[in-house]
């Protein structure tokens, strides 16, 4: 039986996080777990966490860790039989050791691009919420402007990408990300990719990705053989 592998993907606000995650799990079959994703899902259904996380995300804060771990964990119960990508959580060191008490993970993707460039992408970025496609008129706009390509409902701007919640974010990121850096980078795992455009960083993220997961897939095989 073939090892499972787990990993996460790091980055501020606009770094392309969602994009390259959609790109892994349609490459390598992992399963696209969006932690901003099922925290708009929990606001929707107006669910306890979702009404306390909203009253952060509108001021541009991150959601406290425990309402954040409480949301996370459970969900990662359910996919013990899968290989995952995990996108935006942890957010904090807090965030990073209590899924490190929760599970082993094997990579670490770390998304390090220029302020002005988050800043550019977010101004442009539309989203339709249903399905969370994302889209940015300057690189990868919809067919239509102002409707999703698949079902042709509207697409919105998130509150948290106005300019003004932009820089509470951006800053708050800076102030928490550093530990989770350094968290991994101590355990051997993280790999960082700086530029300003994700057309060049994938190819490097798809390469580590290939050898990481075939060297985990061929010691499962020769641990199976003795
Ligand atoms: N111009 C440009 N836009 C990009 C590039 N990569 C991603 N984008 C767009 O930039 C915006 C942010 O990308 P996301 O993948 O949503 O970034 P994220 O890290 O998930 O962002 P958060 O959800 O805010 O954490 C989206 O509108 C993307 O379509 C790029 O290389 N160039
Ligand atoms: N670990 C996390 C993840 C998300 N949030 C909040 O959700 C918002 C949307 O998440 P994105 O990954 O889509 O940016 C984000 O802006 C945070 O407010 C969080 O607090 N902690």
């Amino acid at each position: 039986m073939s090892k499972l592998f787990r990993a996460v993907i790091m980055g501020p606000p606009g770094s392309g996080k969602g994009t390259i995650s959609e790109r892994i799990a349609h490459s390598f079959g992992l399963k696209h777990l969006s932690s901003g994703d099922f925290v708009r899902e929990n606001i929707a259904a107006k669910t306890e966490a979702g009404v306390l996380a909203k009253t952060y995300i509108k001021k541009g804060l991150l959601v406290p860790d425990h309402v954040m771990t409480r949301l996370l964990l459970p969900r990662l119960e359910e996919m013990t039989k899968y290989s995952w990508l995990l996108d935006g959580f942890p957010r904090t060191l807090a965030q990073a050791e209590a899924l490190n008490s929760a599970c082993d993970l094997d990579v670490a993707i770390n998304l390090n691009i220029p302020l002005e460039t988050l800043k550019e992408r977010l101004q442009h970025r539309w989203i339709h919420p249903p399905s969370g496609r994302v889209y940015n008129m300057c690189f990868n706009p919809p067919h239509v402007q102002g409707k999703d390509d698949i079902t042709g409902e509207p697409l919105i701007q998130q509150e948290d990408d106005r300019p003004e919640a932009l820089v509470a974010r951006l800053r708050h990121y800076k102030d928490v990300a550093k530990p989770v850096i350094d968290f991994y980078k101590a355990k051997g795992i993280l790999y960082t990719f700086s530029d300003t455009e994700t057309d060049r960083i994938w190819p490097n993220i798809s390469t580590l990705l290939s050898t990481k997961i075939s060297t985990i897939q061929s010691d499962a095989r020769c641990a199976s053989t003795h």
